[in-house]
């Protein structure tokens, strides 16, 4: 209970035109001259109170009302006096306005005299007592003095006194509305002049309804939730148009921009044919790239059949396009295409606007004979179109095992990083996404928790599973990966993972090829790397030998699906033409694509093979062995049609340039070092099995800004992940070097390189996360522990 004394310099002075005065006045006049009492009251409504100091002062609230009760018992002296003085009806409204007023006002730390004409009173409160929801005043009143009849009495004026109201004059002002609910004096509280306009605006239903949902914690809640879900909507629409717009742009659904003169094109039937040609010479330089995708053998022969089957189609798109603008009666002068999906397969960035370069010697009147030439590759560059194209940069490399796939995850690194673009890094600052299990949306970081809305490229080593990466990348990625041949390969392998079961006896790898697969038992960890690894990496069964009766049909098998998935595969033995092959697929620079061979062995780890060491190799892993002689075949039919022999061969040549630059202003010597001459140890190569990895020592004498870009050419794959991740996860990756901090010091002491410790730490985070990741997939405990090892490349058998 709290008691509060007031005080009196707060006051309110009420006047009433003064046509209403004198009625008023002559019910005042039956007020007896001199009273006091105690009056109490009740309040009703408790929430009002917070309603109010949730909707501010000026709030229309319906004012709680004080009943007035009779005064608690030691105040039962005073009874008798209110009951006396309370003759005029007015007065048991004023008083009731006093009470409330007073306990409204922050425990009516202010006195107040309310002097009314039209009740003919002047009442003044000495004293309060306060409750939470009772107010007890002692007040005194009195007949108003014939003073006030002086007085002006056409406005009613609001004073605010001096006591501590703080805010109350603005309270009154708002509230005094309210009041008059009571009826009778209550009328007399109309608002000063300056506020009447508000009072006589009428109030419309939709302003009473806003009022009141704002004024009611419920419906305000429910705006502010409604008003979020709108956002939300706005937000998810914005963000779709800008994903549609961006995937047009990326080769989703080009719109096709034609700056066509009007004069000669459109006009007429004949000139929609004029059109054609350049219009079909841009079609099938993308279907061209489709047909290499989505047909898994390519033929030279075939592939003229094909290029006239699309100039059909196209006749068709031309025709319609062209009658269609016709109506328009030669009103447009340039025409939007969407191309078809299928035309767009492949994605090659053909976005931007093509110019058309026909003129009216070039084209032929006679479209069947536009038909009937069948476009060899080399002579699709004879088409005048030029595009211009947007740079992808959704990315699906699969990086597949010694294949040079470092490297070109090095550029890929290097692409994002520059462009703030967002990768799919593996969980928990792992260097693989989970290899070898096939992989599964939640291996990426980002995904589970939602912290990523958009990835962009996707590149560290996984099992290819493509209903489940497209659960992560955009509709509109371009899907590459490399592979080579699987002699050279089975060499590097070797060396490589020559701790691996399979290997384990083996004195050579003639002595393990020579064993028939004695040595090699499929269900044991790791023994996949021995055995098709190209075919495992892309998902599927690599338990095949040559022999095996299904071995056409899962080749073919594989064949089609990797032509269905991937946009492009490229050839580490051409990896120069690759990078050529794959600067035009991605609408890349020169700048883009150039690289320094990365994860490459030193000579003194390479064992040369024996002819018909190769032979065995080829029987072994025969599956990869015919998946590699198709897309082998398949790379130079892509060589012709996208590039051409000529192009390709000056683009190398500047790429070798640009690269020899880089290599003698970026590197000390030049070129690759043993891993124990390299003086940085975070851009030390991690070193593996009986292999000796080179790296590079950066050039001492050069600015702050090549160093930089030189270093991140060189960045080996383990740093290069570690570092993006940082940059994207900074709090998961503060959170994971803690954990490293707590990784016994026993297991530290194994650290012979500066990876170590941050692999140690990894596999902490790593041993919590399989128990939740993989407990459902089938998988030997075993082959969960040394996965968490080969991802961390520490103790990879
Ligand atoms: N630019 C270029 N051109 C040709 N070959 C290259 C290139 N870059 C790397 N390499 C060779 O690729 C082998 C390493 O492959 P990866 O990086 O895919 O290995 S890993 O699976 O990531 O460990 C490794 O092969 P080996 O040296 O035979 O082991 C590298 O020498």
């Amino acid at each position: 209970m709290k008691e509060k004394n007031l005080r009196t310099d707060e006051s309110i002075k009420l006047f009433k035109p003064k046509s209403e005065y004198n009625k008023h006045k002559r019910m005042a006049d039956a007020i007896p001259p001199v009273n006091h009492g105690v009056a109490c009251g009740q309040v009703s409504d408790l929430k009002w109170d917070r309603q109010r100091r949730l909707c501010g002062p000026k709030a229309r609230l319906t004012p709680p009302k004080v009943s007035l009760y009779p005064p608690p018992p030691h105040q039962e002296r005073h009874r008798q006096h209110i009951i006396d003085a309370d003759l005029a009806p007015g007065k048991a409204s004023l008083i009731q306005y006093m009470t409330t007023l007073l306990y409204t006002k922050e425990g009516a730390e202010g006195g107040a005299v309310i002097t009314s004409v039209s009740a003919g009173i002047k009442m003044k409160v000495t004293r309060a007592l306060t409750w939470p929801s009772y107010i007890c005043i002692k007040l005194r009143f009195s007949q108003l003095s014939p003073r006030f009849e002086s007085e002006r009495v056409n406005d009613t004026e609001l004073r605010r006194g001096k006591g501590r109201g703080g805010r109350r004059q603005d309270w009154d002002r708002g509230d005094r509305r309210s009041w008059s609910r009571d009826g009778g004096f209550a009328e007399m509280l109309s608002p000063p002049r300056r506020w009447r306009w508000i009072r006589d605006q009428p109030v419309s239903s939709v302003t009473s309804c806003v009022r009141r949902a704002l004024c009611s914690r419920h419906h305000y809640l429910l705006i502010l939730l409604v008003l979020l879900v709108v956002c939300i909507a706005i937000q998810t629409f914005v963000a779709h148009q800008a994903r549609t717009s961006s995937s047009d742009k990326l080769t989703g659904h080009p719109h096709l921009r034609f700056t066509v003169n009007k004069q000669y094109l459109f006009s007429t039937l004949q000139n929609a044919q004029k059109g054609l040609h350049s219009e079909s010479s841009l079609a099938i330089k993308q279907d061209a790239w489709s047909q290499r995708t989505a047909e898994p053998h390519h033929q030279r022969g075939a592939y003229g059949k094909a290029s006239a089957n699309i100039l059909l189609r196209h006749v068709d798109k031309i025709i319609n396009l062209a009658t269609g603008v016709q109506t328009e009666s030669g009103k447009v002068s340039s025409g939007k295409l969407r191309l078809s999906k299928h035309g767009n397969k492949l994605g090659l960035g053909l976005t931007g606007s093509f110019v058309l370069y026909s003129s009216r010697n070039d084209l032929t009147a006679d479209t069947d004979k536009q038909i009937s030439h069948t476009p060899t590759p080399s002579s699709l560059h004879r088409f005048h179109a030029k595009a211009t194209c947007q740079p992808k940069s959704h990315i699906v490399f699969l990086k597949t095992h010694k294949t040079a796939s470092s490297t070109i995850l090095n550029i890929l690194y290097r692409y994002g990083e520059s462009r703030n673009l967002t990768f799919a890094l593996p969980l928990n600052k792992h260097s693989q996404l989970f290899y070898p299990f096939r992989f599964a949306s939640h291996f990426v970081e980002g995904v589970s928790n939602r912290r990523v809305r958009e990835f962009h490229i996707m590149c560290n080593h996984m099992r290819f599973r493509k209903s489940e990466v497209a659960k992560v990348m955009p509709e509109d990625s371009f899907y590459f990966s490399i592979l080579r041949h699987p002699v050279a390969m089975m060499e590097s392998i070797f060396i490589y993972y020559r701790s691996i079961p399979a290997f384990h006896r083996a004195h050579s790898l003639d002595e393990f090829l020579d064993s028939n697969g004695r040595n090699y038992n499929s269900s044991v960890t790791n023994n996949h790397y021995a055995h098709n690894i190209l075919a495992f990496d892309f998902g599927f069964d690599n338990n095949v030998t040559a022999d095996a009766k299904d071995i056409e049909e899962k080749s073919s098998l594989a064949i089609v699906a990797i032509e269905r998935e991937f946009h492009l595969i490229l050839i580490s033995e051409y990896f120069d033409e690759s990078m050529i092959l794959l600067k035009h697929a991605l609408c890349w620079s020169l700048e883009d694509v150039v690289s320094f061979k990365l994860n490459s062995r030193s000579e003194r780890t390479r064992r040369p093979l024996l002819p018909n060491t190769a032979e065995k190799i080829k029987r072994w892993n025969a599956l990869d062995w015919k998946i590699y002689l198709h897309f082998n075949t398949t790379f130079w039919h892509k060589v012709d049609t996208l590039v051409g022999r000529e192009q390709m061969e000056r683009e190398i040549s500047q790429l070798r340039v640009l690269q020899a630059e880089l290599a003698k202003t970026c590197l000390k010597d030049g070129g690759a070092v043993d891993p124990s001459q390299i003086k940085d140890a975070g851009l030390k190569p991690f070193q593996y099995g009986a292999a000796v990895i080179q790296g590079y020592n950066l050039n001492p004498h050069i600015d702050r800004q090549t160093k930089a870009k030189c270093q991140r050419l060189i960045t080996p794959e383990l740093q290069y992940t570690d570092r993006l991740y940082t940059q994207q996860f900074p709090d998961l990756a503060a959170k994971l070097r803690q954990a490293t901090r707590m990784v016994p010091a026993q297991r530290q002491h194994s650290d012979r390189t500066g990876m170590m410790a941050m692999a140690l730490g990894r596999e902490a985070h790593h041993r919590q996360f399989k128990r939740r990741t993989f407990s459902n997939q089938k998988a030997p405990t075993s082959a969960l522990l040394t996965h968490t090892e080969s991802n961390n490349r520490i103790n990879m058998p």
